[in-house]
């Protein structure tokens, strides 16, 4: 088994879900209520009703504990798999979908995404809705070439992923090397989302601070162009409020929409040509048929 990396280990000590979601997310206060709330909430609504993402299944990839993300998702997806490195997120996301009186209290949150749908359903119908959909918590560790080994996901409609990947990545190559990791795990044509800070270079949870790679816009249009995807949207907004720099030091947001295009008549010669020379049996014989199949469905 390959060893953990400083900052995987550092993970596994030192993050405590709850302080991370009392200092992000708590009704007054919550560092990332406001700006970010603010920001990525209408967004996902825009991008799951306007901008037609839609689909069977959704992963969200490095969920902590964190619910706000997938509030607007499970209108539009039949299922949902979240995913996180650490036990004890995916422990507490677990409260939060088993009703534990003890689980962090998202009232605010789900009331705010409510508003935004034009308060069809009340906050508890919402939260049963969410809790509906999600069929699987699993463990992932996006540095790994398949980030859920030894577990196989068959490819997905959406990934989405919020403030996680500048935590393990540790400049904007290995960043790419997750994106091109994630191909795998979309289905061709299908989307991946991702939103996080820009340029920052730490956050805390609780007393705890963790340093996170610095995302600047350019370095990740150019990796998301690079790892294979279609940019179909981005939006940036600036930090307004400075006045707590010293929890997290971010100046900016972002929130990419990405197609994983279908392979092009090029790229199914490639594959075709190397699913040929990889195997000169029937198994290989049986791949390339497969491989044939699913372009013409795919267009
Ligand atoms: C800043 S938190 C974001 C959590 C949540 N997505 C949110 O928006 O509130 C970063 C998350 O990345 C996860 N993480 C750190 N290293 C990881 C890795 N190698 N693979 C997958 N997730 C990782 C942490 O466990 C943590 O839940």
């Amino acid at each position: 088994m390959a060893a953990l990396s400083t900052s995987q280990q550092n993970y596994i000590n030192e993050f405590n879900s709850k302080d991370y979601l009392n200092t992000s997310y708590r009704a007054n206060g919550g560092l990332l209520l406001g700006e970010w709330t603010g920001f990525v909430l209408p967004n996902l609504h825009e991008t799951f009703t306007k901008g037609g993402v839609k689909g069977d299944t959704l992963l969200d990839f490095g969920t902590g504990a964190s619910i706000y993300q997938l509030l607007s998702a499970c209108e539009v997806f039949d299922k949902i798999i979240v995913s996180d490195l650490l036990e004890q997120n995916r422990a507490e996301f677990q409260k939060w979908l088993k009703k534990d009186p003890d689980a962090f209290d998202w009232t605010h949150i789900i009331e705010h995404v409510c508003e935004l749908e034009g308060n069809r359903e009340n906050c508890e119908q919402k939260a049963e809705k969410l809790r509906s959909k999600v069929k699987e918590i699993l463990k992932c560790d996006a540095l790994k070439k398949n980030p859920f080994d030894p577990v196989i996901v068959p490819p997905v409609d959406c990934i989405l992923s919020c403030l996680c990947l500048e935590c393990p990545c540790k400049d904007i190559k290995s960043y790419c090397n997750v994106l091109k990791n994630f191909q795998e795990l979309i289905k061709p044509g299908g989307h991946l989302l991702i939103s996080g800070t820009l340029n920052g270079t730490f956050y805390h949870a609780g007393n705890k601070r963790f340093n996170i790679m610095t995302a600047r816009k350019e370095d990740l249009e150019m990796a998301f162009k690079d790892a294979g995807y279609e940019i179909v949207k981005v939006v940036y907004a600036p930090r307004i409020d400075k006045s707590r720099m010293d929890i997290a030091d971010f100046d900016g947001l972002h929130l990419f929409s990405l197609l994983l295009p279908p392979p092009s008549s090029g790229r199914l010669a490639d594959l075709m040509l190397t699913s040929k020379s990889l195997s000169s049996h029937s198994s290989g014989r049986k791949r390339e048929r497969k491989i044939q199949l699913f372009v013409g469905g795919g267009g």
